[in-house]
């Protein structure tokens, strides 16, 4: 890339480090760029550093070491300079908690110079059905649109966005999907943390997944799941599958990743591999439905990468 072009993230963060006392780092040389224009979301398993590392670009933590530019400054010692020009979404908006929703949202639009209409940001995120209500006593799923709201509405070139659907119901989750693709239409930079794979799949332009405090891939969603496709069929569950992988070629894995939902990876899928499978269902008076390729879904490669183990 140009050197110019790179000078241009809205994000850019190298070489992170931060350790709490003397437990284990937390970041561990977290290194990664968002840019302008584009949604970068940042996956990874619940205490990974995600927070962390989006609390350090806000300004509200420090690292032990590494740089950090947000929109090309220093997010602690130019605070001043970026509140204007940051949207943050936390999880209880930072607002006072007596006021109505809408009051609330009015009050912060105030503070900016150039805010966006606060009766049609309301509409968009459905607020208005809640906008009299006291912040304190809005239900989860209308403080998180209500914190959306008002990370949006003094027009940011960048926003941070804290699991923006957590909690939401799918009516809710569309409109927030579709406000972040017009904000990034419009030229903003959306960084935000999920947990919804389909999430990160239909929104993301980036994807970036923490482990342990580093970032173990990086790529569009179509570069992380491209690659070598399964072969994938569905049939009655509790097949025998150590025979059938006894009759595929060495390499093969086939195991039944839920009830009567078969896949056979590790090797090329080519004719033969399918014919093969459809040899052996025959010859074990099995019916099998949909046999062919499939290509990883993001949460195949989330899971490769991370593992399985509940942390
Ligand atoms: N103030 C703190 N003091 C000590 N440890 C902390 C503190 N804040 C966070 N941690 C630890 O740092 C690690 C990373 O936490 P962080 O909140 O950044 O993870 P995360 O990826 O956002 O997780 P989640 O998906 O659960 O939100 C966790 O092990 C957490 O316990």
């Amino acid at each position: 890339m140009a050197k110019d072009a790179r000078a241009d993230a809205a994000v850019e963060v190298v070489d992170l480090r931060k350790s709490y006392r003397a437990g284990a780092p937390v970041l561990d040389g977290l290194t990664f760029r968002a840019e302008r224009g584009r949604v970068t979301a940042l996956l990874g398993p619940n205490g990974a550093g995600k927070t962390t590392t989006v609390g350090i670009c806000e300004g509200l933590q420090r690292a032990d070491s590494g740089r950090v530019r947000v929109l090309g400054l220093d997010p602690v010692a130019d605070a001043g300079a970026l509140r204007p020009r940051v949207g943050v979404m936390l999880q209880d908006g930072g607002l006072p908690t007596g006021v109505g929703a809408l009051e609330a949202l009015r009050h912060l639009a105030s503070l900016h110079s150039d805010p966006l209409d606060v009766g049609a940001l309301a509409e968009r995120l459905g607020l208005t059905s809640f906008a009299r209500t006291r912040v304190r006593r809005l239900s989860g799923g209308q403080r998180q649109r209500l914190a959306m709201a008002c990370a949006l509405v003094g027009r940011p070139e960048l926003v941070f966005l804290d699991e923006p659907s957590a909690g939401l119901d799918p009516q809710a989750r569309l409109a927030v999907w579709d406000v972040v693709r017009e904000v990034r239409a419009a030229g903003v930079a959306v960084v935000l943390t999920t947990h919804l794979m389909e999430e990160a799949e239909r929104l993301a332009d980036d994807v970036v997944v923490v482990d342990h405090g580093r970032v173990v891939a990086t790529g569009s969603p179509d570069d992380l799941t491209r690659g070598p496709a399964a072969l994938s069929f569905r049939s009655r569950p509790g097949l025998p599958t150590a025979s059938l992988t006894r009759a595929l070629p060495a390499g093969a894995e086939v195991s039944e990743l839920e009830p009567g939902r078969y896949v056979v990876a590790g090797i090329d899928v080519d004719p033969r591999v399918v014919a093969t499978v459809t040899n052996w269902c025959a010859s074990h008076d099995v019916l099998a439905e949909g046999v062919g390729p499939v290509r990883r879904t993001l949460e195949d490669v989330f899971l490769d990468l991370t593992g399985r183990t509940l942390r």
